[in-house]
């Protein structure tokens, strides 16, 4: 793998809100540290009319407020903007030739990065359009980065996915799921497979139960059409909390490629348990956020949000128990919840171990702790593990601990971001962290039985939980009924 590689890369989207708040900062930050060559040139494609310095200007911007100063003008002069029209013919020759250009400016060797930053109905019509205009013929290696949503149910993902497959091999397609670029996501895998005193635990023998959480403050914001077809299943459930689901549960891989690592993510999408549309509701909680008060300010509920209907059956909350039918984990609830508008914006997998076979300190009248490994994604980056040790003293009895690692701590704040990680993974052509085909595939058969059966019945009790709560209570009921509750994230 080339570690400093050179390459044009076209943002279909440039004047978006990815592209301002993500991309171009990410860009900047990885030419500042050198992971990329100077042999780099970006062509933002959109429909206003801009010039290259308007461009050039909004990249600098975005790069400031980002928070950085120092040479942006330097790599601001990278950038270069072409209006486009998506369906025309025209803009695909006048990009080609620019391309060209650029390609002997910058001494790219031919390579090419497709970036799609624009609306999902628009990504087989470039596909096409690229392959039809003769830009996907080039001397160096060409591969195309796709934003979700990758479809809104299989079959519409199945289209989308050979109208791509027409165009690029799947080996030269990276979808984005920017939660696998997470530092501590992508450290699951280390924990795991490191660390003598997890794997063998790592089981229904001795994990009770795991929970994944991802709770966000902020409501739908300016997104409520997207939204709307959406949804917190689709947006949230389908891709980030499966991938992490996937993570934790599989086998580990014979090597620590891209092939292997999907195939056991592969084999843990396959063995969850299907259900029939009237089990649904006894594993999956829907829920809707109502107005309320957030920071101690009055927000409102979604059904009053900017371009959603009144009367939406949308959820900005699901909150399900998924079971993975395979020997490691029979019998092993894997629970999930995220939505938005909730106390706190926090991302964690808590991993709950069986008690132990005897509780020697009972006739005390004391309860023994679980023993938790906590991993922080965000905003904190770390673990946690709580143990239980003596209370110092005469007597013995017991008192929980915490033995905490932060990773920012110690490694300082600045962890990459997830979009840098995975742009510089896709120069150098590592696919670990996109997701296959097959994963995608999988995810959507098994949220599709969960959003069919939602799609037909009406939400009687939207809006369900309060802005500035944890959720409907039919969440924690879903717990209690089994006997446990939801750790705390905050
Ligand atoms: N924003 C975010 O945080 C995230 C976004 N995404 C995904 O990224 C993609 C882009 O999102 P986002 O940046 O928010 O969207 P925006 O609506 O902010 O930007 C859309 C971009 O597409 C351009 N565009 C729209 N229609 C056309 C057209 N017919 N021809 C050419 N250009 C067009 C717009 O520019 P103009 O009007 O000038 O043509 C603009 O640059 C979506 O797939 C979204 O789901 C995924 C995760 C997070
Ligand atoms: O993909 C998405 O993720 C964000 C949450 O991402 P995070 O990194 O802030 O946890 C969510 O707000 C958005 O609706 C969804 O499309």
């Amino acid at each position: 793998m080339i570690e400093n590689p050179k390459s044009i890369i076209v943002i279909f989207g440039a004047t978006g809100d990815l592209a301002k708040r993500k991309l171009f900062p990410s860009i900047y930050r990885l030419y500042k540290n050198g992971s990329i060559s100077k042999n780099f040139a970006v062509i933002g494609v959109a429909r206003s009319p801009l010039s290259n310095e308007d461009f050039r200007a909004n990249v600098t911007k975005s790069v400031q407020s980002a928070g950085s100063t120092n040479e942006v003008e330097e790599f601001s002069s990278h950038f270069y903007y072409q209006p486009f029209d998506v369906t025309s013919s025209s803009s695909y020759q006048a990009l080609k030739q620019l391309m060209g250009t650029l390609d002997g400016d910058y001494n790219t060797d031919g390579n090419r990065i497709f970036y799609l930053a624009m609306a999902p109905e628009f990504f087989g019509t470039i596909a096409s359009n690229l392959k039809a205009e003769g830009l996907t013929e080039t001397s160096g290696w060409k591969r195309l980065v796709i934003e979700k949503p990758f479809g809104r149910d299989l079959p519409s993902a199945q289209k989308l996915n050979s109208e791509l497959r027409e165009a690029f091999d799947e080996s030269e397609i990276y979808r984005i799921d920017h939660y696998l670029g997470k530092e501590m996501v992508q450290n699951i895998e280390v924990i795991r497979f490191s660390n003598a005193i997890f794997e063998p635990l790592w089981n229904n023998r001795y994990i009770s139960n795991i929970q994944i959480t991802s709770s966000e403050t902020l409501g739908v914001e300016d997104r409520g059409r997207y939204y709307e077809s959406s949804g917190a299943l689709r947006d949230m459930v389908q891709n980030h909390m499966l991938q992490m689901v996937a993570l934790l549960a599989m086998e580990p891989p014979i090597k620590l490629n891209p092939r292997e690592i999907r195939s056991e993510k592969v084999k843990v999408l396959r063995a969850l348990r299907p259900f029939s549309q009237d089990e649904v509701d006894d594993y999956f909680v829907r829920g809707q956020y109502s107005a309320g008060l957030m920071d101690e300010k009055e927000v409102k509920g979604y059904r009053e949000e900017k371009s959603v209907d009144p009367d939406s059956n949308t959820e900005t909350f699901v909150a399900g128990k998924l079971l993975i039918d395979n020997f490691r984990w029979a019998g092993v609830p894997f629970y999930i919840r995220t939505g938005k508008r909730m106390a706190a914006k926090s991302t964690k997998i808590i991993v709950q171990f069986k008690d132990i076979p005897m509780n020697l300190y009972y006739n005390r009248g004391e309860k023994v702790e679980p023993n938790l490994l906590v991993i922080h994604i965000q905003p904190e980056e770390g673990i946690t593990l709580h143990l239980n040790v003596k209370k110092s003293g005469k007597d013995i009895s017991t008192t929980p601990i915490k033995l905490a690692y932060s990773s920012s701590s110690i490694d300082g704040i600045n962890t990459p971001e997830a979009y840098e990680r995975l742009i510089y993974d896709c120069m150098r052509g590592d696919m670990t962290n996109f997701t296959h085909w097959d994963e995608v595939a999988l995810s959507w058969s098994f949220i599709d039985q969960i959003s069919q059966a939602w799609e037909s019945t009406k939400a009687y009790d939207f809006p369900n939980y309060e802005s500035g709560s944890m959720g409907p209570k039919k969440a924690d009921e879903l717990l209690q009924n089994e006997g446990t509750h939801w750790w705390p994230v905050q």
